[in-house]
Parts: C-alpha cells; sequence; structure tokens
C-alpha cells in the first residue's frame, strides 16, 4: 500500500482562559490546557494510483490528517506511512515524492511569470529535462495554461492560479498529490478544467491522489472511493455505490395526497407494520423505499382510503445523501455497524 494511517490520532492542546483570580493565579505557575481530539484512531490504506476523497463536516479532521499525512504535523500517536516513508521524520527526502496544495497557500512566486516558478520548482525539486517536459506537456495543453504562462501569478484570477497550483503540485512527477480544497470559490467552467487536468495527472501520470472538498462534484467526477470523517473518526470507508447502499439506499416513494388527507395518511403509513421512514413535504408524502418490507402493490393497498393523486420513485442525489449522513438522520440502523471502521 503507498499509504497508511495506523491508529492516527492528533490531539490539539489549546491553552485554557482562567475563569477567576484563582485559576490566573495558579496558571502563572503552571499553564492548564484545553484538549481536543481532532483525529481520533483512524485506519486506513491507500493503493498505488487510486483517487480517494477524505470528505467530513466542517471542523471533522480532514485538514488535520492532511497535515499529518505530509509531515507538517505530527500525529499525537499512530502512525503514518506514505511510500515507505515516516512525513515527519524524513520529511527531507519525503517532499521531493509528494506534491501538495492547500486551497489558501500559493507556492508560486508572486512577482515573477508563471513560467519562472515552474523553472525554480524544476531546480528545487531536482527534476531532470524529460521529466520536466514530460509532466509541463501533460498539463500546459489541455490545462490552458498557456494563456498566462508568461504572466507574474500574482495578476492571475483565483482560477488560473488554482490551475497553476495543481500543475506545480505535479511538477516533478511526485508519487502521491494531496489536494486540499482545490476547488474553493472556482466557477463552474474552471471547476471543470480543474477536475478534467487532475483526472488526467491521475489517469495518464497514474499519481495517486488524495483530495478533501465539500463539493459534491468534485467527489463524484474524480472519485471512486470515499473516507468520511467525522468528529475526528472515520465513520465509513468504501465506493460510492456502497455509501449509497449504507446512506439509506436514497430511494423514496413519493406519493401526491388530497392536501386535507395529508396527515392522516402520514399517520397511517407510519403505523405500517414495515415501520418505513415517512416525511410530508407539502402534499406529497414520501415513504422510504424498500421493497421486500413494503411492496408497491401494498403502499397503494395503504394509500386506498386517500385521494392519491400521483405515485411516483424519486432517488436521493448523493448530495442529499452525505448531508444526511452528516445530519445523523439517513444511516440504516442495520448498517451502522457496517460501516464504522
Ligand atoms: N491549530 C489548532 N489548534 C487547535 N485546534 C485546532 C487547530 N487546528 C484545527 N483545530 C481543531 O481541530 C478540529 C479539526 O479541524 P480541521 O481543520 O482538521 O477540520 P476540517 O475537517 O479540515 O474542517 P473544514 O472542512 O472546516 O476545513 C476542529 O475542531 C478545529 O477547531
Amino acid at each position: 500500500m503507498l499509504i497508511q494511517a495506523e491508529n492516527l490520532s492528533r490531539i490539539y492542546k489549546t491553552p485554557r482562559a482562567a475563569k477567576s483570580w484563582r485559576e490566573r493565579f495558579t496558571q502563572l505557575v503552571q499553564a492548564q490546557y484545553n484538549e481536543n481530539k481532532s483525529v481520533s484512531d483512524v485506519n486506513f490504506a491507500i493503493a498505488r494510483g487510486e483517487c480517494v476523497a477524505l470528505v467530513g463536516p466542517n471542523g471533522a479532521g480532514k485538514s488535520t490528517t492532511i497535515k499529518m499525512l505530509t509531515g507538517i504535523l505530527a500525529p499525537s500517536s499512530g502512525r503514518v506511512t506514505v511510500a515507505g516513508f515516516d512525513p515527519m521524520r524524513q520529511r527531507q527526502q519525503y517532499v521531493k515524492r509528494i506534491g501538495v496544495v492547500f486551497g489558501q497557500r500559493s507556492q508560486l512566486w508572486q512577482d515573477l511569470p508563471v513560467r519562472d516558478s515552474f523553472s525554480i520548482l524544476q531546480a528545487l525539486f531536482d527534476v531532470p529535462d524529460a521529466v520536466y517536459q514530460q509532466q509541463l506537456k501533460l498539463f500546459r495543453a489541455d490545462g490552458g495554461m498557456d494563456e498566462f504562462w508568461d504572466r507574474p501569478a500574482r495578476t492571475l484570477s483565483l482560477g488560473q492560479r488554482m490551475l497553476c497550483e495543481i500543475a506545480a503540485a505535479f511538477v516533478h512527477a511526485p508519487e502521491v498529490v494531496f489536494l486540499d480544497e482545490p476547488t474553493i470559490g472556482l466557477d463552474l467552467e474552471m471547476k471543470s478544467r480543474m477536475r478534467a487536468l487532475i483526472r488526467k495527472l491521475n489517469q495518464e501520470a497514474g499519481t495517486t491522489v488524495l483530495i478533501t472538498s465539500h463539493d459534491v462534484g468534485d467527489i463524484e467526477r474524480l472519485t471512486r472511493r470515499l473516507l468520511l470523517i467525522d468528529h475526528g473518526t472515520l465513520r465509513f470507508d468504501g465506493s460510492l455505490s456502497d455509501f449509497r447502499a449504507h446512506a439509506g439506499d436514497g430511494r423514496w416513494w413519493a406519493a401526491r395526497i388530497d392536501a386535507s388527507q395529508v396527515a392522516a395518511a402520514n399517520e397511517v403509513l407510519s403505523a405500517h407494520p414495515a415501520a418505513l421512514p415517512v416525511r410530508s413535504n407539502g402534499d406529497w408524502l414520501e415513504i422510504a423505499r424498500q421493497d421486500e418490507a413494503l411492496p408497491f402493490a401494498d403502499l397503494v393497498k395503504t394509500l386506498a382510503p386517500f385521494t392519491v393523486h400521483e405515485i411516483k420513485p424519486v432517488e436521493q442525489s448523493f448530495e442529499d445523501l452525505l448531508h444526511g449522513f452528516y445530519v445523523g438522520k439517513n444511516l440504516r440502523a442495520d448498517a451502522a455497524e457496517d460501516v464504522t471502521v
């Protein structure tokens, strides 16, 4: 495995605010801290060539995990190895093997033309000419960077700069690239160019990619595998289709019922022995679809006493499923055990 995280944990210590004079005095002698376990016993392994999304709500621990994988932060306990390196202890050799993009931080020299920043990166990383030219070919034509190749980085728009940042992370043909929110703040056109570039670099150059993003489009279009972290704990590790199944399938029946009868129909459906989740949305009632527990014919029979105008199947988007997962609503009770790793 190229990336291996074993029982990875990180505790942040922040100075505790004194609530009284006595505490303030005590802290003069001995500082006191609050401890926040931001990443807790996380385990995963990523094979060479994979493109994996690390997702989770704000404050879940994604950036902290990426920082430990890139050697910026030391784990409080547990172990990380990437391409056989300990990122923290072997940092000097390690940085030559990885690429990193943090959405907010730049690795370009702002006053120099983009071309010069890339030449400096080539020299810094000791990239042989042949490799450098091959990497340039990969992103200059399709990446659309030619139009601003000779302009100073400070004159680029956010989207243009991010294209360059991604390309810069790949310039030394690293084995693995960590992308933290690479499409944040970009318009639809730019996001699509960025994704095409990342896909190309992953698939054609075979670079392993670990990406964090709040944009479900990034996840759906770039990756097949999800690592879902919440409150510092890894809650799910698997394919997008497995996630769909675990997150409650996302398939519902929607029945449009006479407005005056919605509440009564809701009561009857909720009392059905199948005990499937039911929710109302205006004059629509939505019933979680599990054909074994409640076949369509039974649903129609149950709703027979009411004036039903229409029944149709609906499928929740991946975004809805993910949101439901974040707010703890749509995990199947029987699958909750399976998804905890
Ligand atoms: N330097 C720090 N000192 C103390 N606590 C920190 C520090 N950095 C992060 N944290 C805390 O650790 C937790 C995880 O933060 P982290 O930045 O890893 O989350 P994230 O999943 O990347 O969030 P977001 O999606 O909002 O960027 C949060 O509660 C955050 O407040």
